[in-house]
């Protein structure tokens, strides 16, 4: 993975907070970063982590599997902690026993196994960032980057962090970590680097170099490193020349490269610095135990290093009951599909669990309640059923891409991209309403005064208008929320100004049906308002794109 000439502000003329950032993060890395406090360590680990978008310069080969701890790991979720990692390791690709497998083994491994049906909103401190690092190690990432990840922890769960970062370098993972206690993983980074003044720039002979995992002992603590160094850059080195910025080392002349020892079985030559090299690959499987069969391993199925006992309760029980198979492959590479349902089931599990739905849907009954006389007709009762589902669904969706805090915004955003994220939080927000809609249009279908339209046709005008209508409001919604408005008094009143301008103007597909529908009423002919649903599942489609897409850069 590499930063080229990265940088980072807030706003359009916003300081920058860094700038000219050139950083090399090979597989198998342990990469610590340094710097007084306000100097920009977070604003770097959310670019390496892909939670935050450059301003300028470019961040390639990014691991697919990518794992955040925040800072300020939020605590107001409306989930229990297990629950909250279920969702997570469903959003990484695992399935729902293994996710509820790894949740109880990484809470046990933590010391929070009594928590695991406790409300993420009752944990305390401590509790809460045990969480937050068992979320990131639940799927075995390929990028960890933890974020002063050990504060608030106590002695053991501290350990057990350590233990599980060698894990992860052991397994060709690389790690970034920013901690302000300097004995942290003390003697093990590969690199450090310091966050000054806007730049990132590596630390030399900062501590012992970390041998690579299976690699023969490096160089001695404080010697400095041989051919291969760090060099700055410099005018025809053809690298970008920026603070920070490690230049590939030039290739030593063959007659100076040390010979190789003759056998060719015999250790290697000491590797001068092994970071420029890719470390040698994990073991692919552990070391067989001895008085085990080797007739009953399954070749080419890993063990995981820890399995999970099984505690008390479901959890335990989850865990025992999860299939071996899935425990025996930590790395499921997940696929975007089972992605997105995930994503979509976490949002659902916010929303509902929040009961931010209740205002809204309140909001839309009170309108039909008062709205809908008996004995009118039912097209023009089913208008009005379509035509107050825009501003709840506009509001709906606002509730859904605002509803998390933006720290557990950022994990999921690791786990499963930006835009992503904010597409289920989109389509969240606007399935809920159209649900909600075509129960009304059935129930007004089934009670209004049809005056000879068949409840069929009726029921077909009224769905069509309600798709419309609802739809129209998710491109509102889309459009007054994260990432264009992000001021709540801003964002609000757009909402209702978005909402009366969709209804009443012309070429508005909301307004289109509407009319469609009352105007049947007249008549009575119930004219289905085809065009109208076809135009709002466009214009729905593009102000998500322009949303997601906005989302994946802009935040
Ligand atoms: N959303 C934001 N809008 C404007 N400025 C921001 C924003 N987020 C961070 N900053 C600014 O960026 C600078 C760097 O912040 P950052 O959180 O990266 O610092 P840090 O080195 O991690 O600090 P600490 O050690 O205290 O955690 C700070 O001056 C902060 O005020």
């Amino acid at each position: 993975m590499r930063l080229e000439r990265v940088g980072r502000r807030h706003g359009l003329r916003g300081r920058w907070i860094l700038r000219e950032v050139g950083l090399d993060l090979p597989a198998g890395a342990l990469v610590r970063v340094v710097g007084t406090n306000g100097t920009g360590k977070s604003t770097l680990l959310r670019l390496v982590a892909g939670v935050d978008a450059p301003t300028e310069g470019r961040v390639t080969g990014r691991p697919p599997r990518t794992a955040y701890v925040p800072e300020r790991f939020p605590v107001a979720l409306p989930f229990t902690a297990a629950d909250y990692l279920v969702h997570l390791g469903r959003v990484r690709g695992l399935g729902r026993a293994a996710a509820r497998a790894r949740a109880e083994e990484w809470l046990e491994r933590f010391g929070a196994g009594e928590h695991a049906r406790t409300a993420m909103a009752e944990l305390s401190k401590g509790t809460s960032q045990k969480v937050a690092a068992a979320q990131a190690l639940l799927a075995e990432p390929s990028l960890l980057v933890l974020d002063e990840a050990w504060t608030g922890l106590d002695t053991g769960a501290r350990a057990e962090l350590d233990a599980a970062v060698r894990g992860r370098l052991a397994a060709g993972a690389t790690v970034v970590f920013v901690d302000h206690d300097p004995r942290r993983l003390a003697g093990e980074p590969s690199a450090v680097y310091e966050v000054r003044d806007g730049r990132v720039r590596e630390r030399e002979n900062h501590e012992p170099t970390r041998p690579a995992p299976g690699a023969p002992a490096g160089p001695a603590p404080g010697v400095p490193a041989g051919p291969g160094s760090r060099v700055p850059a410099g005018p025809g080195s053809g690298a970008p020349a920026g603070p920070g910025f490690r230049v590939p080392p030039t290739p030593a002349p063959r007659s100076a490269t040390p010979p190789r020892p003759p056998n060719p079985a015999g250790p290697r030559p000491p590797r001068p610095d092994h970071r420029l090299r890719r470390p040698p690959p994990a073991p692919r499987r552990p070391p067989r135990r001895p008085g085990r069969r080797a007739g009953r391993r399954r070749p080419g199925v890993r063990r995981p290093h820890h399995r999970p006992h099984g505690g008390r309760g479901a959890l335990g029980r989850a865990a025992r009951r999860a299939p071996r198979r899935l425990l025996a492959h930590p790395s499921p590479r997940p696929r975007r599909r089972t992605r997105m349902t995930a994503l979509l089931r976490y949002q659902t599990g916010l929303l509902l669990r929040s009961q931010r739905w209740l205002a809204p849907l309140l909001l839309y009954v009170a309108v039909l309640g008062v709205g809908i006389s008996v004995g009118e007709p039912v097209l023009g009762a089913l208008g009005l059923t379509a035509g107050a589902l825009l501003p709840v669904t506009a509001w709906s969706v606002r509730i859904c891409v605002t509803q998390e805090p933006p720290a557990a915004r950022n994990v999921v955003a690791a786990a499963a991209g930006r835009g992503r994220a904010h597409l289920a939080a989109l389509v969240t927000g606007t399935v809920l309403p159209v649900l909600v809609g075509g129960v009304a249009v059935l129930a007004v279908t089934a009670t209004g005064n049809r005056r000879g339209v068949t409840a069929l046709a009726a029921a077909t005008a009224g769905l069509l208008a309600v798709l419309a209508c609802a739809l129209t409001g998710a491109a509102v919604g889309a459009l007054v929320s994260r990432p264009f408005v992000r001021a709540p008094g801003w964002s609000l009143s757009a909402l209702v100004l978005g909402s009366l301008l969709a209804l009443v103007t012309t070429g508005s597909p909301a307004k289109h049906a509407m009319t469609a529908l009352i105007t049947g009423a007249r008549t009575p002919i119930a004219d289905p308002p085809w065009f109208a649903a076809a135009g709002a599942v466009l214009l729905a489609a593009v102000c998500a794109a322009l949303a997601c897409r906005a989302t994946a850069r802009l935040e």
